[in-house]
């Protein structure tokens, strides 16, 4: 089977086309999608007896919109999610998404002050089962900048499971672990199109080309690597 690669910039460039042309999906829609997705995936990989207590981590972009809503089907399938988001997004559909959280009861540490924050996190890690890693995406650019540099190092010395969105975060898109600090995910939950020849795997979108329009579907897949 032959597998292409995308680019960090072709995956920005698909983003676009889905929400612009003619009929095109909405932002909602695709988070929607996402988010739920990874939520089912974490639920088939790691189930809510042995591991009910999932530390959402959430970054500043879409990715961290991804988190939201999968918090929320974590809620709603019988987990007992926490969020981490230090730097909520200034859009709107990141306080919309939060706030539903919010209503359901899901609680988000703490995080105005910095060394305040850190120990949080570290005493959330010791007092979770699984990580979802969706703090960065696609439009990560190294290195990595605080408070998420020092949250990288807490989450990959946890020794607790990491279920990555799409990229690992702290991984070049293109180059991989240039950094050294990546996060190394139990199980990367990958973008791809239910179509063969079309296959995602760690710190890579693939994607063949003649697929893209497929995309639509955002159909997920497990790539476990433990
Ligand atoms: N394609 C789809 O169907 C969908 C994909 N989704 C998910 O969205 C992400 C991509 O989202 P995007 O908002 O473009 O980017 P990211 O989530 O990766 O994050 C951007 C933010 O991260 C900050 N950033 C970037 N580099 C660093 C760094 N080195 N240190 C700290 N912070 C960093 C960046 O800040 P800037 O100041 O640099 O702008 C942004 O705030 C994709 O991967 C999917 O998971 C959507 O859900 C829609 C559907």
């Amino acid at each position: 089977m032959s597998i292409r690669y995308l680019t960090a910039k072709l995956a920005q460039q698909i983003d676009e086309e889905l929400m612009s042309t003619a009929g095109a999906f909405s932002l909602d829609q695709l988070m929607e999608l996402a988010g739920l997705a990874c939520a089912q995936t974490l639920a088939t990989v790691y189930n809510k007896e042995k591991y009910p207590r999932v530390l959402v981590c959430c970054g500043p972009g879409n990715q961290g919109g991804d988190g939201l809503v999968a918090a929320r089907h974590l809620g709603l399938f019988g987990y007992k999610p926490t969020i981490w988001i230090p730097k909520p997004g200034s859009k709107d559909i990141y306080k919309r998404l939060h706030a539903q959280c919010e209503n359901m009861h899901i609680p988000t540490l703490p995080t105005n002050e910095p060394n305040l924050a850190e120990n949080t996190l570290s005493t959330a890690l010791a007092s979770s089962d699984v990580v979802l890693d969706a703090i960065f995406g696609f439009s990560f650019k190294p290195p990595v900048r605080a408070p998420f540099d020092a949250a990288l190092r807490l989450i990959s010395h946890a020794g607790i499971p990491i279920v990555s969105v799409d990229i690992p975060s702290g991984w070049d898109v293109e180059h991989g672990d240039a950094g050294g600090i990546g996060l190394n995910p139990d199980a990367l939950v990958s973008l791809t199109a239910p179509k063969e020849g079309v296959r995602g795997f760690i710190g890579r979108h693939f994607l063949g080309g003649r697929f893209v329009p497929k995309w639509a579907f955002i159909f997920y897949f497990i790539e476990n690597f433990a």
